[in-house]
């Protein structure tokens, strides 16, 4: 993979962020190549991310450096992964022989293929084509950062955002919010950009969950999926025996005892609850890895997802 080269020179400071500009090369619409050209906005994200002068940046999909040469001077070192070797070399042309070059690292290669290093803080302007295997890749990042600011496209940071009740609360809503607290922090017109994009922008900050959750998260993703792949259907429909119902009701009072949560009167929603812990092959010994708060996110996800629980 090759890298950008580090020529020894001084470190610069903000100002000469601002007198680094880029040219103007043909962009890619299927690389999601859309600039963001209002040095405002570069400013609300950068400023956002509360970087530190000893912080180590990962920034994914620098472009023509934008953003990259705002987090260069204020962080002590970035790392850049950008797919487009074209991309790649206008950045190392704009910041060449200026003292912002000592401080880049260049990694051309696919983000979702290349092993991170360490970082503190991420930085990016996403290709939106990558959204989804992007967050994933930074949440399981270890060890963890200390937080990420993330443009998206507007209804996937709404989907981020979510909460239970909401039409846009997902799986996407459940699994993000298990790993870290997300905020929604600025919205983005499409002319902020060049080429304009067809749909309209959000910033997100992210701070992950520390220590994460206690489980398997292939085994959570797997409960989730269910929730929502069966949306609307009765519960007690999928049962083919009523035999199954004891046992199904034990399990949940041994998850009960094992969580220190209390047996609720209304027990209608633990058979579907227990249901979705058996599908997933996660019996009693394996749920007792979930915590409270994890069951709970489980139950509103049940609930939104559009489960009766009476046949
Ligand atoms: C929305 S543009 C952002 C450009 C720049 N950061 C800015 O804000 O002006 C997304 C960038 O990600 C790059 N890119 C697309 N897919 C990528 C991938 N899988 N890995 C790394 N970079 C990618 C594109 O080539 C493009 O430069």
């Amino acid at each position: 993979m090759p890298r950008a080269e580090k020529p020894a020179k001084s470190v610069g400071a903000a100002s000469e962020a601002s007198q680094v500009r880029a040219s103007n090369p043909i962009f890619n619409k299927t690389l999601g190549q859309h600039i963001l050209k209002n040095p405002l906005v570069v400013q609300r994200i950068v400023e956002k991310a509360d970087l530190k002068s000893t912080d180590t940046v990962l920034e994914i999909g620098p472009g023509t450096g934008n953003v990259t040469v705002r987090i260069l001077a204020e962080a002590k070192k970035t790392i850049a992964v950008e797919m487009d070797p074209r991309m790649a070399a206008e950045i190392q042309k704009r910041i060449q022989g200026t003292p912002l070059q000592r401080k880049l690292d260049l990694i051309v290669g696919d983000f979702l293929k290349v092993d991170l290093p360490y970082f503190d803080v991420c930085i990016s302007n996403t290709p939106y084509q990558i959204s989804s295997a992007l967050v994933f890749k930074l949440l399981r990042h270890r060890p963890l950062w200390r937080s990420s600011v993330l443009m998206f496209q507007r209804e996937f940071a709404l989907r981020l955002v979510a909460k239970p009740g909401d039409p846009l609360y997902c799986r996407l809503s459940v699994n993000v919010q298990l790993l870290a607290k997300v905020t929604h922090i600025l919205k983005v017109g499409k002319n902020n950009f060049r080429p304009p994009p067809q749909v309209e922008s959000s910033v997100v900050r992210f701070e992950p969950i520390q220590p994460p959750p206690p489980i398997d998260f292939n085994e959570w993703d797997g409960l989730v999926r269910i929730l929502f792949v069966r949306k609307n259907k009765t519960l007690l429909a999928n049962f083919k025996t009523r035999s199954i119902l004891k046992l199904l009701e034990d399990n949940y009072k041994t998850f009960c005892a094992l969580t220190g949560r209390p047996v609720p009167p209304d027990f209608d929603c633990k058979e579907a609850i227990t249901q979705v812990i058996i599908d997933c092959g996660m019996l009693d010994q394996r749920a007792s890895k979930m915590d409270q708060n994890d069951f709970l996110t489980l139950l509103n996800a049940f609930i939104t997802a559009g489960f009766r629980f009476t046949s």
